[in-house]
């Protein structure tokens, strides 16, 4: 997407670690500063980041006046609290962007019984890589989103990385997947730094050493349909040095290992919905 000749406002409540990479990432791809607001809780923190982007400031109180997509990217714990308030603001003022969740763990029609309906609600998620606009980014859209939101979603998001749409209740998947799946690389990083220094490699040297190797494979595996089992065969001679490797990790049961990690985390995904509790009653005249 060129931002040139668009115009998409975004709001982006929580800027810590996901929400700064997403406001970076729209930044890197063109959109305009002007075009994206920040609100944050630590005063210090928000103007930090505003500053750092050279974007605007919100607070919850004080919505902007313009805003068509409104990402809500707070911890799970937090995003009560924030809900509770953005149902307040909506309430108060004519405004109705669509509301993007980068949540983990939380349902749209969680989301949904905090907000004046019909409010349409888009949860997606996006993985860290979005600062290089290398994100992988699953959305999925709530009972009120219509296909228009979903491709407004897409526009911002298809400008940081790759979006694909899938059924709500594979969120949680997803999430053990890629969303925190970058977190696996780097230990992959981490261990393999460690080894070469334990062979006798100077720090710096392993880590050129490493970080190139798994940029280029990753680089290899962009390309296309290509099958990681054929380009793992290509490196790999009979009896040779990478064999040797290879079974060591396969006798380490490497493969259940990252099967009980991937189940651990998307466990967890599924946990994190039952912290967020739905507002008591709904506001007089309202409809949920
Ligand atoms: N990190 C990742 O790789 C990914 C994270 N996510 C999801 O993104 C969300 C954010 O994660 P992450 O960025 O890592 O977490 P962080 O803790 O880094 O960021 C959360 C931010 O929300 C702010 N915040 C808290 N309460 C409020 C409030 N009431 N109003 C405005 N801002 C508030 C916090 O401010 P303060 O610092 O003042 O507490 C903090 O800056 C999570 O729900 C996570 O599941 C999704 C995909 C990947
Ligand atoms: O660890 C977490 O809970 C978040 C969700 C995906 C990546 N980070």
């Amino acid at each position: 997407m060129s931002w040139e000749h668009v115009r998409v406002r975004v709001t982006v409540i929580g800027v810590g670690r996901i929400g700064e990479a997403l406001v970076a990432g729209l930044c890197r791809a063109g959109m305009s500063a002007e075009s994206i607001t920040v609100i944050g809780r630590s005063v210090e923190r928000t103007s930090d980041v505003a500053h750092r982007h050279g974007v605007r400031v919100a607070d919850l109180r004080n919505l902007p006046d313009e805003c068509d997509v409104l990402v809500v990217a707070v911890k799970p714990q937090q995003i009560e609290e924030v809900l509770t308030d953005l149902g307040s603001a909506f309430r108060g003022s004519s405004l109705r962007p669509v509301v993007l969740s980068v949540v983990a763990g939380v349902a749209t029609e969680r989301i949904e019984q905090f907000l004046p309906s019909p409010v349409p609600v888009v949860r997606a998620m996006p993985n860290t890589p979005l600062t290089m606009g290398a994100a992988v980014t699953a959305i999925a859209g709530g009972a009120a989103a219509t296909e228009h939101d979903l491709r407004l979603v897409e526009s911002v998001l298809d400008s940081v990385g790759e979006v694909l749409r899938v059924p709500e209740d594979q969120l949680d998947a997803v999430t053990a997947v890629s969303g925190s799946g970058p977190a696996y690389v780097f230990l992959v990083a981490e261990m393999m730094i460690d080894a070469a220094m334990s062979l006798g490699l100077e720090r710096v040297t392993a880590y050129r050493l490493v970080t190139g190797t798994l940029a280029g494979s990753s680089a290899m595996l962009g390309v296309g349909d290509v099958d990681p089992v054929a380009l793992r065969a290509a490196v790999t001679s009979p009896a040779g040095t990478t064999a040797a490797a290879l079974e060591v990790f396969e006798r380490s049961d490497i493969r259940h290992t990252f099967q009980r990690a991937l189940t651990a985390a998307r466990d967890r995904s599924l946990k994190l919905s039952g912290m967020v509790r739905p507002p008591l009653a709904p506001a007089p005249g309202e409809q949920h």
